[in-house]
């Protein structure tokens, strides 16, 4: 597994391709390790990663992060005796099933690879595709004894399972694979689905449990989750009548690219949890209709993956496709420097820093359905959610961490994700920001945060003419073409959508996404008619009417 990768629909379809990532000095198709210590240095790089630590310490009013860490060492067959010789559940191991929390089964040893994965020489996908899962059966054949031993440090090592279950999990992977191609096989063409919602019923089929939650929950009791549909539903559209409307031009430009539409895909993490070619089918969908693809900083595929398909689909499509990259600000700032880097190199025409995640989200549901518990000790968070967000948020983010993040970006623009506040957007702009994207993260991060639509709202009341000093995008609970009409209406220049396209390429991959963008192009060129606009510019604020006071 450690230089495979998988290529197809097929999760079972390896091959021995070592990706673009990293290691193009290795020429190597073949399943030994490359001799040049490269890879080793790299493999210690990610283990170094593991080896940090981070211990929370409550003082009266203040949490604190003090960062130790510990040196690497190989890991021996001393060192990775099982915690307390205990054997961890199937159940346990499963639970860890996400790029942001990733264990797998290796011949009855458990090893979090959560943080390897993106270092991994066959790419990140295969990791995650196959987390919480046994993978020795892909991944025996394809590499040399002492791979793990000699790349992995110690603490990857979680534990063993009991070896007389390891077969009962076998068929029980079998198993869900089996149900996933019948339901597959069964689901309606992509032709009959109408509206965007119905893309999540079809994928709710295919992502059942824990995964599905995943995508549809919200941090918390889920108000701003659920707000996020409703505030655009509160709102009303005033037409006008007796205009031509025989020409329909909904073209503009978001982020500084041209886009068929005032819509973008905006960056959500782990579209490998819906379909086996993720975040691919999106740059795909993207292309071949013309708007932009937001790529998430922790998507499932690397980067220089997703970059290379940026590529094929360009020669394919004959022009740049629009594509922007979304940066969160991780403790370790050398890794957000490199990672921005790679995005601007492989042509990312705008930078979304997200501003909403200073520390991690908590979305109750998921936690639940994962058996996740708490700690006696007051006050202490959930355990693998910390794990992970303690790596790549960084609480200590403030506004003059955007001098070296603009050093970094050059003439890149820069934007910053999930703003909710007037005076926010004031400072944004005074620190040189190009826009601003009102947003309160799909409502995954502080529940009772305002709506982004809302924010927008009342934006647009206090201070009308701000929407043409800086640019104003909003995402969170866009399902249909009269919600885009309704924001751009109120002065933004799109929006995003993060689940809709989730969903869309979970059921259906590429032509799902396809489709997800045709759906709203019909609905938005209708609802333009239907108003009396024939373009964007045309939609004023007084053709809103908002049924509730803010
Ligand atoms: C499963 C999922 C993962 C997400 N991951 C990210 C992420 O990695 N970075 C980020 O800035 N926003 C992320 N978001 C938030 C989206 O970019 C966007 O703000 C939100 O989905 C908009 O709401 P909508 O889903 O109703 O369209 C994620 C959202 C979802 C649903």
């Amino acid at each position: 597994m450690f230089i495979a990768r998988a290529t197809t629909a097929s999760s079972s379809t390896l091959r021995a391709a070592p990706s673009r990532a990293a290691f193009r000095s290795h020429s190597t198709r073949s399943t030994r390790l490359p001799s040049s210590s490269s890879w080793g240095r790299v493999a210690i790089g990610a283990a170094g990663a593991l080896a940090v630590t981070y211990g929370l310490t409550r003082n009266a009013q203040t949490i604190r992060l003090e960062e130790t860490k510990a040196p690497f060492e190989p890991s021996t067959p001393e060192t990775r005796r099982a915690p307390d010789d205990k054997y961890l559940t199937l159940e346990e191991v499963a639970k860890h099933n996400l790029s942001q929390d990733a264990w797998v089964i290796l011949n009855g040893n458990v090893y979090d690879l959560t943080s390897f994965h993106k270092y991994h020489p066959g790419g990140a996908a295969v990791i995650v595709q196959h987390a919480g899962q046994d993978v020795s059966s892909i991944f025996n054949p394809l590499h040399p004894p002492g791979t793990i031993e000699n790349n992995l440090a110690p603490e990857a090592f979680k534990g063993k399972v009991d070896p007389k279950t390891a077969a009962k999990a076998a068929a029980a992977q079998d198993a869900e694979k089996a149900r996933v191609k019948a339901v597959r096989e069964a689901l309606p063409p992509v032709e009959t689905i109408l509206g965007l919602d119905e893309f999540q019923d079809v994928a709710s089929q295919i992502m059942v449990g824990k995964k599905g939650e995943y995508y549809h929950g919200g941090a918390l009791d889920g108000i701003s989750n659920a707000e996020n549909k409703s505030s655009f539903r509160r709102c009303r559209l005033i037409p006008r009548v007796m205009r031509d409307v025989s020409v329909i031009a909904p073209q503009t430009t978001i982020f500084g690219v041209p886009s068929a539409l005032p819509i973008y895909i905006s960056p959500a993490s782990n579209a490998l949890l819906g379909h086996p070619e993720g975040e691919l089918n999106l740059t795909r969908g993207a292309a071949k209709t013309g708007i932009v693809q937001g790529i998430s900083f922790v998507s499932s595929f690397p980067l220089t993956d997703i970059l290379e398909e940026k590529e094929k689909v360009e020669e394919i499509i004959g022009g740049k496709m629009g594509m922007v990259f979304q940066v969160y600000v991780r403790q370790e700032r050398e890794k957000t420097a490199r990672q921005v880097k790679e995005a601007i190199e492989g042509g990312c025409q705008a930078l979304l820093l997200t501003v909403d995640s200073n520390t991690g989200d908590f979305r109750q549901s998921v936690e639940k359905m994962k058996g996740t518990t708490g700690s006696a000790e007051p006050g202490r968070k959930m355990k693998p959610f910390n794990e992970f967000t303690h790596n790549v948020h960084d609480p200590r983010l403030n506004w003059n961490d955007l001098v070296w993040l603009k050093e970094l970006a050059g003439d890149v623009p820069i934007y910053l994700k999930g703003v909710s506040s007037i005076e926010d957007v004031r400072i944004a702009k005074e620190h040189g920001m190009k826009g601003c994207i009102l947003s309160n993260h799909g409502g995954r991060q502080l529940d009772r945060a305002r709506t982004g639509f809302d924010s927008l709202r009342s934006i647009h009341a206090e201070d009308p003419k701000l929407s043409s000093q800086i640019e104003l995008y909003v995402d969170g609970g866009v399902r249909r073409g009269s919600d885009v009409l309704m924001a751009v209406a109120l002065g933004a220049k799109g929006v995003g959508l993060g689940r809709s396209f989730l969903y869309a390429q979970a059921a259906y991959g590429e032509k799902g996404t396809i489709r997800a963008v045709r759906i709203l192009e019909s609905e938005i060129i209708t609802a333009m008619q239907l108003m009396g606009v024939t373009k964007l510019d045309e939609l004023k604020p007084e053709m809103v009417d908002c049924l509730r006071a803010l």
